[in-house]
C-alpha cells in the first residue's frame, strides 16, 4: 500500500437533494427524488435499499458528478485521496487492455506503478494479472472492477448492483471479498441494492428509501458485528427489519 496516498476521510457524505425531475419521451413530468436527505459517517459502509425504480441510481449519478439537474446539495467525504470510486452493474473494463492494465489507469499518471500485489492477492486475482476481459468470467471481472476502484483509494466508494446478474454461489462469494477487501483498506461505501438479505450481510446501516419519488423512511442499524451474520442470524435480522419497516416489505 502506498502511504502518500492515505485512504478514508474525514467528514462525512452529506445528501440533501430537494428535488430530481425527468421528462418522459412524451413531455410528461417524472419526479424521481423528492426531499431525499442523508448522511453516511466516515469509513461506514451503508446500503440505500429501495423498490426497483425509486431512484437509487439517479441518486449515485447525482453523486458521481453524471447528472447535474437537480435541485439541493450534497457534500463527498474529503480528505484522504478526496477519489470518488464507483463499481456499476457491468464491469466496464477496456477489452484491449489486460486486468492489470485497467487496474494501473484508473490511478494518477504519478501512481501508475504502486505496488499493487496485497490487492491483488486479497481479491484473488494474482494469477489473473495478464488475463485480458474477454478471458475471464463475470466474477472475475467483477473483482476486477473491485480492484480497479479500491486501487484509486477513494475517499468514498459509490457502488450500484455491483452483484446483480450473478448466479447466487458467485454473488455470495463476491460480497464476502468485498467485505475482505474494504476491511483491509476502509474507506465510506454507499452501495445501491434492493436486496434485503445482501444489505444486511454488508452493511452498516440501511438507509431505507419510499417508493418513487425515493425519500428517506428510515435508517436500519444493523448493529452485530459482520461475523456473527451467519443464515440464523440473517434470518432474524430480516424479522426484525419487516416488523420496523412492513411497508418495504
Ligand atoms: N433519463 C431518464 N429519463 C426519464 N426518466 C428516467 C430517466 N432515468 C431514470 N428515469 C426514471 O426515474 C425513476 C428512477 O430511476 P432509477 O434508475 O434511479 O431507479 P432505481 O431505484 O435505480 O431502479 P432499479 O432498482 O430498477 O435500478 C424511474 O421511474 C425511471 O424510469
Amino acid at each position: 500500500m502506498n502511504d502518500t496516498q492515505p485512504a478514508g476521510a474525514a467528514a462525512p457524505l452529506k445528501v440533501d437533494i430537494t428535488e430530481k425531475t425527468f421528462r418522459s419521451a412524451t413531455g410528461v413530468k417524472i419526479v424521481a427524488l423528492r426531499g431525499l436527505s442523508f448522511e453516511v459517517g466516515q469509513g461506514e459502509f451503508a446500503c440505500l435499499l429501495g423498490p426497483s425504480g425509486c431512484g437509487k441510481t439517479t441518486t449515485l449519478r447525482i453523486l458521481l458528478g453524471l447528472d447535474r439537474q437537480f435541485s439541493g446539495s450534497y457534500q463527498l467525504p474529503e480528505g484522504g485521496s478526496n477519489r470518488v470510486a464507483a463499481v456499476f452493474q457491468e464491469p466496464v473494463l477496456l477489452p484491449w487492455r489486460t486486468v492489470e492494465q485497467n487496474v494501473r489507469l484508473a490511478l494518477p499518471r504519478n501512481f501508475r506503478d504502486k505496488d499493487l500485489d496485497g490487492l491483488f492477492e486479497i481479491l484473488g486475482l494474482s494469477a489473473m494479472r495478464s488475463l485480458y476481459p474477454s478471458e475471464l468470467s463475470l466474477g472475475l471481472a467483477r473483482r476486477a472492477a473491485l480492484a480497479r476502484a479500491f486501487a484509486t483509494e477513494p475517499a468514498i466508494l459509490l457502488l450500484d448492483e455491483p452483484f446483480a446478474s450473478l448466479d447466487e454461489r458467485t454473488a455470495e462469494s463476491l460480497r464476502r471479498l468485498l467485505i475482505r477487501v474494504w476491511a483491509a483498506r476502509p474507506t465510506t461505501v454507499l452501495m445501491v441494492t434492493h436486496n434485503l438479505r445482501e444489505a444486511l450481510l454488508l452493511a452498516d446501516r440501511i438507509i431505507v428509501l419510499a417508493p418513487r419519488p425515493a425519500q428517506v423512511l428510515g435508517v436500519f442499524d444493523v448493529g452485530l458485528s459482520r461475523d456473527l451474520r451467519d443464515k440464523t442470524a440473517l434470518d432474524r435480522l430480516v424479522l426484525d427489519f419487516h416488523e420496523r419497516f412492513p411497508e418495504s416489505a
